[in-house]
């Protein structure tokens, strides 16, 4: 068996062309969403993921702000950063790219984020929201990466009602929030979370019919490991050498090889990426679409 692929970049490019249709009819009722990014410091890796949003907005007719900080901000001026942002009405959502420094204490930013205008989802009340409403339909922004491992898989048919999900990693983008994601009752998954301190991580691995692969360690999922069958989301990102070229490329958590004995495979880099970057999209069209009633 070879896997069949998760095309995140196709799929992302879909959901880019529905929401620019959504966009006009914002426009024609004198709303334009605005979506603004927080940027501390220099990390490359960061100022590409950045850069990303910005494209992707201008594909699809968002308007954008950015705000650079220096490497070395203070707590104080990162939170005026974002008071500026609450009050600002050109900008209906944002986000402030993740990670933050260490003297930036990254819980009080995220909870000073006005929670109607948080794009990415991880303001405490709207992640609350996703505990607390496992029956009722979403009214609230959704964390990107889980909501577009779940559209990935949605668009391509893989059902993921009754089955065993093995989530590796503890992170607050992806392995936190995807639990409460997938046990949703809409979509009635069951899902272990395991992460480095978990002791019989190949027990759980062998029992699973999807795994997301979320730790950020190069090739740390092997085909023994894996059911026959199995669907896997590599998540993780890191950059590794090629040894053909001797460059450094991106790689991500799942050993190339599994790809012969799984059902569906996310690439990475061209799966789970893309997603992450569409579903912020539809986060900041969803809101605005809220505050015009056209969505509940
Ligand atoms: N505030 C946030 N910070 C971070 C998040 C997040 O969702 N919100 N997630 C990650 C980084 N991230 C988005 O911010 C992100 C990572 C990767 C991609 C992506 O499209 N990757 C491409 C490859 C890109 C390349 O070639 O360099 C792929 O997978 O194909 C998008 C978004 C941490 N921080």
């Amino acid at each position: 068996m070879t896997a069949q692929i998760l095309d995140g970049r196709a799929t992302a490019a879909a959901i880019k062309s529905e929401l620019a249709e959504r966009v006009k009819v914002l426009a024609d009722k004198g709303r334009v969403p605005g979506l603004a990014t927080v940027l501390v410091g220099d990390d490359p890796a960061s100022h590409s993921y950045v850069a990303g949003k910005h494209r992707d907005c201008e594909q699809v007719g968002i308007s954008s702000i950015r705000k650079e900080l220096p490497a070395d901000v203070s707590q104080e001026d990162l939170e005026k950063a974002i008071d500026e942002l609450n009050e600002d009405p050109a900008c209906t959502g944002y986000i402030v790219q993740l990670p933050l420094p260490d003297q930036i204490d990254t819980n009080a930013i995220l909870e000073r984020i006005d929670p109607a205008k948080d794009a990415d989802g991880l303001h405490p009340t709207n992640l609350g929201r996703l505990v607390l409403n496992v029956n009722e339909p979403m009214t609230s922004p959704l964390p990107c990466t889980p909501a577009g491992i779940v559209e990935l898989l949605d668009r391509h048919g893989v059902e993921l009602k009754g089955k065993h999900v093995v989530v590796v990693g503890r992170g607050v983008t992806v392995g936190r929030p995807i639990g409460l994601l997938l046990t949703r009752r809409e979509i009635n998954a069951t899902v272990t979370l395991a992460h480095t301190g978990t002791q019989n991580l190949g027990e759980l691995l062998a029992q699973a019919d999807v795994v997301v692969a979320a730790a950020g360690r190069p090739h740390m999922i092997k085909a023994d490991q894996i059911k026959d069958g199995a669907v896997l989301l590599d998540v993780g990102v890191s950059r590794i050498e090629d040894p053909e070229t001797g460059k450094k490329k991106l790689t991500g958590d799942i050993d190339p090889a599994a790809a012969e004995k799984a059902s569906w495979l996310s690439p990475n880099p061209g799966g789970v990426g893309p997603m992450t970057r569409a579903m912020l999209l539809v986060n900041v069209v969803e809101s605005c679409e809220r505050a015009e009633g056209i969505l509940q």
